[in-house]
Parts: structure tokens; C-alpha cells; sequence
């Protein structure tokens, strides 16, 4: 504004005699800025809308590739075997999801104190056991772990090896070598009446005379017949 108050200004000191040649040549000069003025303010506004919508673009394409990048750590992460000191495999959820055909009914071989069975296949073809624990609270989770560490120590023929576990915060699952014919339980059966109740060394013992049968569960050896 400072140059319209200027033209008024020195246009405020003239003599009328100066003629209207001078006034209109200050007109048409006052018009002529106030045009570019107004061009420069709506250049500048240009200017301003499309560094907004430049910004937010490249926003938009920073969140899209985060997203993406997200998405391939997680598809990669289906694949990553970890593995502890105690050669034990650690599994994603997700990774036993897809190993059980979603956890289907169709998998189901057996239902223990633990909670449900299912039949499996890692991604390296190995058949599996899954036991998906239904126990929730603290005590499932500490016999989650007593479990976890009483057989990661234990080796024996007679011991079905526990190939590795799942524990994240809401899903405690064990992963055991598959026994393609069933569990102890099934290989008793037979022998009518009895209950027998093994602890783990004199269990093992018993079973390094006998022939195939292998025990599931170390947490409490027991082994049971159908009366
Ligand atoms: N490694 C395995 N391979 C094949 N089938 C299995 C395996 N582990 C368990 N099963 C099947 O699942 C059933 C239940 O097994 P689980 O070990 O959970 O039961 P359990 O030992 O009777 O129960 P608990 O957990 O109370 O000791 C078994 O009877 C068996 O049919």
C-alpha cells in the first residue's frame, strides 16, 4: 500500500496546472501495479497451493512405501526360522496358523489337558503335532513353560521330540514330531483294565524295553488304559 499513498501522495503536491496528461499517467501507472499486484498474489497463492499439495503427496507416498515395507517384513517373517540354544524352533503364530490349515476341525487328532491336537505341516514339509493350549491364566502359562523346558532338556528314543513352541501373549502352542499312530494312549489300549501311572524316569525306563511307543507329555508322565 505504500506505493498507492506514495502516487497519492506526490498526486496530493501537484499543481491542477501540471495538466491531466500527469493524473492520467499516475492512473494508468496505479492500475498498471495494482494488476501486478494482483497477478503476483494469485502467483504466490499458486505457488503456496502447490507446495500444500506437493506435501501432502509425498506424505501420502512416505505412509503408502512404510506400509509396503511393513507388509514384506511380515511376509518375510513367515518364512524366518528362530531357533533357541536349546535347538528348540520358536513359531509365529501365524507361521502354525497356516501349518494347521487355520487351526480346521479337519486337523483335529486329539484333545488332551492341554486343549486340541492338531495335525500340521511345517513349511519344510515335517509332519507336526500342534497343541494349542485353551488353559489361559498363569498356571497355563507355567505349565506352558515347565513343559517347554523339561523337554527341550530330556532326549531319549522313547521321547517324542517337541520340535519347538509358540508364545506370544495370547496363543501358548508346542509343536511335536507326529506320531503317525496316534499317542501312547492308542498303543495301550489293548491291555485291558490297568492304570498305570509313570514318573519320568521309571516311564522311560519301562519304555527302553519295549518297542515303538514314545510318550507325548512329560509334564505329568501318565499314562492311562481305557478301564
Ligand atoms: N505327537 C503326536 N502325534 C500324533 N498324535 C498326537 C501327538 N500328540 C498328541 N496326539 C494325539 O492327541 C491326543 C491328545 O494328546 P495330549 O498329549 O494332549 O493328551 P494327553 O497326554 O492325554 O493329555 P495331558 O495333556 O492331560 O497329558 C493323543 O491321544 C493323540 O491321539
Amino acid at each position: 500500500m505504500f506505493w498507492v499513498l506514495a502516487i497519492f501522495g506526490v498526486n496530493a503536491k501537484m499543481e491542477p496546472a501540471e495538466g491531466s496528461d500527469k493524473r492520467e499517467e499516475r492512473v494508468a501507472l496505479l492500475v498498471i501495479l495494482l494488476l501486478a499486484s494482483l497477478s503476483l498474489s494469485s502467483l504466490l497463492l499458486v505457488f503456496s497451493y502447490y507446495c500444500y499439495l506437493s506435501n501432502k503427496v509425498s506424505k501420502r507416498f512416505k505412509a503408502h512405501k512404510r506400509v509396503n515395507y511393513e507388509d514384506k517384513e511380515c511376509s518375510s517373517s513367515a518364512n524366518i526360522q528362530v531357533t533357541t540354544d536349546k535347538g528348540l524352533q520358536v513359531f509365529t503364530y501365524k507361521q502354525l496358523h497356516s501349518a494347521t490349515g487355520g487351526f480346521g476341525k479337519s486337523n483335529v487328532i486329539g484333545h488332551g489337558g492341554f486343549g486340541l491336537v492338531y495335525r500340521g505341516v511345517l513349511q519344510d514339509g515335517r509332519k507336526v503335532a500342534v497343541k494349542l493350549m485353551d488353559r489361559a491364566g498363569r498356571q497355563g502359562e507355567e505349565e506352558f513353560d515347565v513343559e517347554v523346558e523339561l523337554l527341550s532338556r530330556l532326549s531319549s528314543p522313547y521321547l517324542l521330540a517337541l520340535v519347538g513352541y509358540c508364545s506370544e501373549i495370547n496363543h501358548k502352542i508346542l509343536v511335536y514330531e507326529f506320531m503317525a499312530n496316534g499317542g501312547l494312549q492308542e498303543h495301550l489300549y489293548p491291555i485291558s483294565g490297568a492304570k498305570i501311572v509313570l514318573d519320568v524316569n521309571s516311564g522311560i525306563a519301562q519304555l527302553e524295553g519295549s518297542a515303538s511307543p514314545r510318550v507325548t507329555d512329560i509334564t505329568t508322565v501318565k499314562i492311562h488304559t481305557r478301564p
